[in-house]
């Protein structure tokens, strides 16, 4: 990536790597190259349906001025993708694994530039990025490992006859992405795409449209045939163009429930499989008995990484009356004691949020959580650094919010920002009924001693991804993914191969044809 004067570049071309991270700080990156990537290279879209800014959220600096993709860019994109599809899916499962193993090896050895880049356009703090980054290259690993084990079946029939099955690639799929977790949710629905032997086009959110070049890139040096992995860039009318082009095979989708609706209508028309991953207001059930330092740390978990902008946060956070007061004391202790500032400094635990009308958005829950009787025990209010050149981020204060009842706005719908609700319940059965009244189903948790009890309670719970004593650890071998209207289809582990290639059988007869004719 070729950065303005004054800022050091980032060419993989360039191996001059840590003097290139030396020069990277807050407020000086910028970004001049195209942002998208098609047969193997960075290009400027053939044509345009609009064009967007993207944010440094730490200090409200524009690093890059984009076009928009439009119908030719994204057909241009797909025959790309056709071309190298029929090379990849003639490759044996081994050599497609050897090529993922570069992949994450690369990644594993860019890793400081990949997640300062994260970090720069997403406001997370660098701490984070890293942890991000090495789920990243541990899926790659993870795919490459299943990629020379697909197979299918043998079927004995009479006769001496058999059938068989083949597990073969889709075609040319695409992910749609989010702008919470921009390189893991690229990796997350490539990796197992490319595993498969298919294509794949994806499109970043606009928000954060930068890291991805870095994957797109990486691939290549890896070794994948040109045009195999293709980054187009814009939003929704770029994103509609892909969703309904009739060579598209499958849409992988991370994003909101209303936007899912679309790409699932979208995909319907041309009978398209769809992985939807969208949006929650998960439950997290602390019991009395619980390891209360570990509660604790895992409400923090659940609520605050990224800013709070994790679509499985618990953010309904479900405490037994009898601790109630010691442990909402000591999550308030612990929550003001988060470190909030420039997300490249090591010690930042918190940054910005993506930008200045979801900072209000998320404040505006907190105002309406007051107005409806809850109380905010800390945080919720804007937060302006020390450091001049942070004035204009978009920062805001944890919160944490009791009184908290379940009709209220704050606990029913998702905010999507460091706002943890906290509530009250008396018994199991109780706090069950009101964990799973919501039409989401993405997490929930559960925080006990009792063995019995725990695993009793996640087989209540309607939910896709249920954590006991944790709260948003994600192993790549663990399958990720929504029940109601958190979505459908699983990212992460084995499972995952059956969203990404079809089953073909074949019937093959051994002696003659008996014809009922
Ligand atoms: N379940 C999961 O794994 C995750 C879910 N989310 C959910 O995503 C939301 C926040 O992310 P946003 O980026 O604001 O969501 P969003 O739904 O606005 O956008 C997501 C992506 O869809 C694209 N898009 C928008 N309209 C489209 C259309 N009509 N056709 C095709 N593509 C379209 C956007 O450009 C973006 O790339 C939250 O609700 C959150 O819960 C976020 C991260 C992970
Ligand atoms: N690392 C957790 C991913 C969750 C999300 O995409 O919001």
């Amino acid at each position: 990536m070729l950065l303005k004067a004054g800022v050091a570049a980032f060419s993989p071309l360039l191996r001059t790597f840590p003097a290139r991270l030396a020069a990277m700080s807050t407020g000086t990156f910028t970004v001049s190259q195209p942002l998208n990537y098609r047969g193997g290279a960075r290009v400027e879209p053939a044509d345009s349906s609009g064009t967007e800014k993207a944010f440094e959220p730490a200090t409200g600096r524009v690093i890059a001025t984009f076009t928009c993709s439009g119908e030719k860019e994204v057909n241009l994109a797909v025959e790309s993708a056709k071309a190298a599809f029929k090379i990849w899916s003639k490759k044996s499962g081994m050599e497609r694994s050897r090529i993922l193993l570069e992949a994450a090896r690369i990644i594993r050895e860019r890793k400081d530039e990949i997640a300062t880049v994260e970090t720069i356009n997403n406001g997370k703090s660098i701490f984070e990025a890293h942890l991000d980054i090495d789920s990243c290259w541990q899926n790659l690993e993870y795919y490459a490992g299943l990629a020379g084990s697909m197979a299918g079946e043998h079927i004995q029939l009479q006769g001496g006859s058999f059938g068989y099955s083949r597990r073969e690639p889709l075609g040319v799929c695409v992910g749609i992405g989010a702008w919470n977790y921009p390189f893991q949710i690229a990796c997350w629905k490539s990796a197992p795409a490319l595993a498969c032997g298919n294509a794949m086009i994806f499109k970043p959110s606009p928000f954060t449209p930068v890291s991805v070049l870095l994957l797109a890139e990486i691939y290549t040096e890896a070794g994948v045939p040109p045009g195999l992995f293709n980054v187009v860039q814009g939003g929704a009318a770029t994103g509609q163009f892909l969703c309904q082009h009739p060579d598209v095979a499958k849409v992988s989708f991370t994003g909101s429930v209303p936007t899912g609706v679309k790409i699932m209508e979208l995909s319907a028309k041309g009978i398209k499989p769809v992985t939807l991953e969208l949006g929650g207001k998960s439950p997290l059930i602390i019991f009395s008995d619980c390891n209360m330092e570990n509660a604790v740390k895992g409400a923090l978990m659940a609520n605050f990484l990224t800013q709070g902008q994790v679509c499985c946060n618990g953010t309904r956070v479900f405490v037994q009356k009898e601790i109630l007061e010691k442990f909402t004391e000591e999550v308030v202790k612990q929550t003001q004691k988060i470190k909030i500032g420039d997300p490249l400094l090591k010690d930042t635990r918190m940054g910005p949020l993506i930008n200045r009308p979801h900072l209000e958005r998320v404040l505006g829950f907190v105002k309406l959580a007051k107005e409806q009787g809850a109380k905010v025990l800390c945080g919720g209010d804007l937060f302006v650094p020390e450091d001049p050149k942070l004035k204009d981020g978009y920062y805001m204060r944890p919160c944490v919010l009791t009184n908290c009842r379940d009709d209220m706005t704050c606990v029913k719908e998702e905010i999507f920002g460091p706002v943890m609700s906290v509530l009250s319940f008396d018994s199991e059965a109780e706090v069950l009924e009101r964990a799973n009244d919501t039409t989401f189903g993405l997490a929930a948790g559960v925080f006990t001693r009792d063995i019995q009890r725990a695993h009793r309670v996640v087989a209540e719970l309607q939910a896709g991804m249920c954590f006991i004593n944790n709260y948003n650890v994600s192993p790549v071998e663990l399958p990720f993914g929504g029940y109601k209207k958190s979505g459908f289809g699983r990212e992460n582990g084995r499972v995952t191969i059956e969203y990404y290639s079809q089953l073909k059988t074949v019937c093959v007869e051994m002696g003659d044809v008996e014809s009922v004719f």
